[in-house]
Order: C-alpha cells, then sequence, then structure tokens
C-alpha cells in the first residue's frame, strides 16, 4: 500500500492546485480586482454596446471554463479511471435523470450549480467512500456532498465548489440528528474525537466513529469498488471478508508531511520589491506561518501543533520542526513539505510486549533526511529504507497484513486433501516455488515471505529502494532473493519461472498497473496472485482485467478471485488497503 492520497494526514503539496478556483473571484488574502464601470459619460448605445461585450466575455469564459472541466476529467479517466462518487451519483439519481442530464450537454454536467457561500439545507442519504455525507439537492438532479456527518442527519451546509455532478460543502451545523430508530444504521459519537482538529482539518474523517463502525464502513467501500469497478458478473466476486483491524487506532503513523506556504505578507512584499533583494529586518520573526495540513473546505495550510493519529516520537519533534520553518521562511522560494519519519533507534527496540496505545512503546526517533536511513522490523525481518522513499506508514498493523498474505500463499498453494494420490502429487507439482514480488519497494513483501520460496524476485522503479532491498536481504541473512531496479513490467524479461510455480505480489501506487504489466502478467500465467493496494478501486478494475484475461469479452477467463478483503492502515481517515487473492483456473 501506499500514501499519497493514502497519507490523508498529509496534504496534496499545493492546496490551491487541488480545488479548482470558482468564478474569477480573488484568492484568499488577495485584493478583489476593481471593476470600473463603463466609461463616464457614455450614452445608451454605448451601455448597450458594452452589455453586448460583457455577455460576449461571459460566454469566452464559461466555454473556457467548460473546456477545462472537461479536460480535468479526461486527465483523471485516464489515470484512475471514473471517480467512485460517480457511482453514488448514479444511484442516488437515477440513471434515467443523470442520462438525460448528460445528454444535454457539458453545461448541465459540468454546471456551476450553486454560487459559493450558498447554504443548503439537506439531508444526509449515504457516505462516500472518501467518508462525505451525501444528500440530493433539493432539485433532485445535482448531489451535494458534505465532511464531517453521517446518513440520516439533517444538516445545514455552505457550498464552496462545483464539480461534475456535485458540490462540495462545508458543514455549518447539524440540524437535526439521525433518528435513533436506525434508517441510520451509522451511530455519531461524538465524544470519541480525540483531536482538537478534527473539525477543521482535512486529515481525518471518522473520529467521531467507533472503531468497529470504521471497520464496518471500509469493508463496505472494499464490496461497493469491487461491485463498480471491476465490471466482472457479480458471482464472480466473493463477499469481501471482514477488514483487518489495525492494532493501533491512534498514535500509529509513523510518517508525517507537514506543509507550508509562503505567508501572504512576503510574497507581497516580494512582488513590491520585484526580485531586487528583501532587506532582512523586513522579516520579523513573528511572520505568521501555517505549518500543518489542509483545511477543511479550506484552500489554505491549516496550523498543526500535533496529529493524533502520529506517533508520539513524531509529536515529540513536531515543535521543532515547525520552529526551524518559521525561523527560516524568509530562504524559501515556495511553500515545501516536511518530512517527519518515525525510525526504530535499533532493531531490537521493538519489544512486542511493551505495546501500549500511545505509540511510545517503541524506542524510536525522528529522521527528517530524506536520504537517511530508517529502521523498521516486521516480526523478525528488519528493514532500513530510505526516509524519503516508500515504508508502509502503520508498523502496528504490519504483522497482521503480512500474516494473512502468507496464510493465503500457504493455503493455496498446499495441495488439496483428496484420497486420489495421482490428483495430490499433481497439486504439490504446482506449488508455488517462485516468487515475484512487484513494485517491492525496500522488499517489505520478498523478505518477509522469502522462507516460503525457493527463488524471490523483487522489481522497483526507485533505485535507492532497490539499494535497500538488497541491503535488507543481506541484513536479515536471506539469500534467495534478487532486486532488480526498473519499471515493474521489465520484471517479466529478466525471469523465467515456471508459470506453475509461480507467485506474484502486486503493489502497485495508487493509480494502479498499467496495461503493458498485466498484459506480460496473464502471459507469464502464474499460478497464484496476491494484490495489494491502496487504492481499491484501480485495483478492482485491474482485478476485473486479469479475471477476464486476454479476450475482452472474458470468454477466455484465466483467474477466479479467490478472496477480498481490506486490512485498516490508517485508522480515522477513509484509507482502506485492499487484499485481493486470485488463483489460475485449472
Ligand atoms: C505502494 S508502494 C509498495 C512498496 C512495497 N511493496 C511495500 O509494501 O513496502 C508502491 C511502490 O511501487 C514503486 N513504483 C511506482 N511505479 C512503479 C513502476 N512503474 N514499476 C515498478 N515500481 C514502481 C514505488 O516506488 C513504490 O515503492
Amino acid at each position: 500500500m501506499s500514501t499519497t492520497a493514502r497519507a490523508s494526514a498529509s496534504p496534496p503539496p499545493n492546496p490551491e492546485a487541488k480545488r479548482p478556483r470558482l468564478g474569477n473571484g480573488p484568492r484568499n488574502g488577495e485584493s478583489p480586482k476593481r471593476f470600473n464601470g463603463p466609461a463616464a459619460g457614455a450614452g445608451a448605445g454605448a451601455e448597450a454596446g458594452s452589455s453586448a461585450k460583457a455577455a460576449k466575455m461571459e460566454a469566452k469564459r464559461t466555454a473556457h471554463r467548460l473546456k477545462m472541466k472537461r479536460k480535468d476529467r479526461e486527465r483523471t479517466l485516464a489515470k484512475t479511471g471514473e471517480e467512485p462518487i460517480a457511482y453514488d451519483i448514479l444511484e442516488m439519481l437515477g440513471a434515467e435523470k443523470v442520462q438525460s442530464i448528460l445528454a444535454a450537454g457539458a453545461a448541465k454536467e459540468f454546471e456551476d450549480k450553486f454560487s459559493k457561500g450558498t447554504e443548503l439545507e439537506l439531508v444526509i442519504e449515504r457516505l462516500s467512500s472518501h467518508g462525505d455525507g451525501l444528500a440530493k439537492a433539493a432539485s433532485g438532479d445535482w448531489v451535494v456532498a458534505v465532511p464531517r456527518c453521517l446518513p440520516g442527519e439533517t444538516v445545514r451546509a455552505k457550498v464552496f465548489g462545483n464539480e461534475r455532478l456535485h458540490s462540495k460543502a462545508d458543514l455549518v451545523e447539524i440540524v437535526k440528528p439521525a433518528a435513533e430508530s436506525s434508517s441510520a444504521p451509522i451511530k455519531r459519537q461524538d465524544e470519541l474525537v480525540r483531536c482538537k482538529y478534527f473539525s477543521s482539518c482535512s486529515g481525518c474523517q471518522y473520529q467521531m466513529l467507533s472503531y468497529d463502525t470504521q471497520l464496518a464502513i471500509k469493508q463496505n467501500v472494499v464490496r461497493r469498488a469491487f461491485a463498480n469497478f471491476a465490471k466482472l458478473d457479480p458471482l464472480l466476486i466473493p463477499d469481501t471478508l471482514p477488514t483487518i483491524p489495525s492494532p493501533l487506532q491512534y498514535s500509529y503513523r509513523t510518517k508525517l508531511t507537514p506543509h507550508f506556504e509562503i505567508p501572504f505578507e512576503i510574497r507581497q512584499e516580494r512582488r513590491r520589491t520585484r526580485g531586487k533583494e528583501t532587506p532582512t529586518s523586513f522579516f520579523s520573526d513573528d511572520v505568521d506561518v501555517a505549518v500543518g495540513f489542509g483545511r477543511l473546505g479550506g484552500k489554505d495550510v491549516l496550523d498543526i501543533e500535533e496529529c493524533s493519529i502520529a506517533t508520539a516520537t513524531i509529536n515529540g519533534a513536531l515543535p521543532a520542526e515547525r520552529q526551524k520553518v518559521k525561523c527560516a521562511i524568509k530562504s524559501y522560494k515556495n511553500g515545501a513539505t516536511v518530512l517527519l519519519r518515525d525510525s526504530l533507534r535499533s532493531f531490537e527496540s521493538l519489544a512486542e510486549d511493551k505495546t501500549t496505545e500511545n505509540g511510545a512503546q517503541y524506542d524510536t526517533e525522528v529522521v527528517t533526511n530524506h536520504k537517511a536511513g530508517v529502521k523498521e522490523r516486521v516480526n523478525d525481518t528488519k528493514f532500513d529504507s530510505p526516509a524519503g522513499a516508500f515504508f508502509q506508514n502503520n508498523r502496528s498493523i504490519l504483522p497482521s497484513l503480512l500474516g494473512y498474505v502468507r496464510e493465503q500463499i500457504i493455503l493455496h498453494s498446499t495441495p488439496t486433501p483428496t484420497a486420489d494420490t495421482a490428483a495430490a502429487e499433481s497439486d504439490q507439482e504446482k506449488a508455488s516455488r517462485y516468487l515475484v514480488d512487484a513494485y517491492c519497494g525496500s522488499g517489505l513483501f520478498s523478505l518477509c515471505l522469502a522462507d516460503l520460496f525457493e527463488q524471490v524476485s523483487g522489481v522497483e522503479i526507485s533505485q535507492d529502494s532497490i539499494k535497500y532491498a538488497k541491503t535488507n536481504a543481506e541484513l536479515n541473512g536471506i539469500t534467495n532473493a534478487q532486486f532488480l531496479a526498473g519499471n515493474a513490467e521489465d520484471i517479466f524479461a529478466k525471469i523465467a519461472y515456471p508459470s506453475d510455480k509461480t507467485t506474484v505480489i502486486i503493489d502497485p501506487p495508487r493509480r494502479g498497473c498499467d496495461e503493458a504489466f498485466i498484459r506480460q502478467l496473464l502471459e507469464l500465467d502464474p499460478w497464484l496472485i496476491v494484490y495489494v493496494s491502496c487504492n481499491v478501486h484501480t485495483q478492482a478494475r485491474d482485478v476485473g482485467q486479469i479475471v477476464r484475461g486476454r479476450s475482452a469479452d472474458g470468454q477466455e477467463r484465466r483467474y477466479d478471485v479467490l478472496s477480498v478483503r481490506g486490512a485498516d492502515l490508517f485508522p480515522q481517515t477513509h484509507h482502506v488497503e485492499g487484499v485481493c487473492v486470485l488463483k489460475r483456473r485449472q
């Protein structure tokens, strides 16, 4: 799994870039552009002329806006496929209504339905897979997404943006709680909220829910992802198993990436002096710099002094890192992201018997240099990896996640008990002997599972991670693993494992696998595939493609989906890791 968006506590590098601006209004903190009106003394003819001109300008702006929206959508479709909310909208408005909107053209599909600041009273019908409450607008042809509210609640919300067939709004207040009777299966428990920033930070979504409820919601997100994105006959998809829980539900996050922007006063001064050196005396020490995460419903950064899902060690180091940014702000050209990685001080400092819920049980330190090594241990396997490269961010759940993958490989590589000795022997022959770990990072799956196989090969695009994967094999005395730097699909040209005896683990970034990879995977035709992913939607899409095999119509179906389940690597957030096991058909 990974965490870009999975890095829910991490804001996007530039929060302004994430949310399209509405109209041509001023950005936060900037003065509005002045509209001068018609020239003094102009007559009625001139007025009519200028209003025609204004209308033409407006039409041009609208055409431009629609063009940009369409381009944005094409980019998203090409990168990660349809947005999950599109399926909610389809179900909430009904296929007929959606068809009629689409038939009316882009102006309706990407309508600026509500102007910014419009307040609406809404009844929340369901949760989106991103944890927002979804309600139908009174017109019945539009959906509104509101964070921090639950099905059955009547809320007042303020619109801040319009997207395709839906608007986004901030929660203003809960007007009426969900009825006790329980058409509201998800119970609000505000007393559980631990973080003082919960109502204003975009990082977590579910602190007001019991942990069991969070796990059930995530199970449903996985179920829906496979139902909507795999494009398979529902009979081919087994029901989603219960979500693997995280032993720590707070203080678990071993990587934090708070962000900052250059404050408005500094940008303004730089503009005024137009690149001339700004006297350092201009920057007083008390320039207010927010260092934190994206503000919920805003474009700016929310100043965060502590994060309740980060480890105690990271929270201990955060004040000093924030202070460094504040003191050095004048030396930054642009905003940036600060890296804090929690690293074991030594491989011996992970003692299971000391596990407590505040995360302080591990003797750890914080690493901020991207190139420096970070130490982790999963059961008995030790890992050193570069702080700036990928490593799973919740160490408490890794033994369960790895344990589940191990159990699945053993289960499906072991001969089925049978009286027929010949069949048993042939099954035994098929038992997995070789492991391909595609997108292997610094070797998490390869090295933790190497004892199950005769030979293991990992491939990974980051040279740095590969260097560490090789060192990690040595560190653990593992001699049957080799690691290659390159594109995931390169591995197929470089290994010659017999398909009947090979298991492939896939753990790609959020965008999933590309077609070249899947084509070559199908050519290798491995016995077993374990697909782990931080984006269950692209995972389901890829699994659909793998199951359908080489023919688009699925006539040559090659694989059966044996199991699908989520793992909760990010409690309190909407993120869920998917684990799907596929076996080649006999
Ligand atoms: C979700 S991480 C998984 C890493 C590893 N399996 C783990 O659990 O630590 C995805 C990894 O894929 C790598 N990656 C991204 N694109 C790749 C590509 N085209 N080919 C190979 N590796 C790629 C990233 O550098 C990252 O380490």
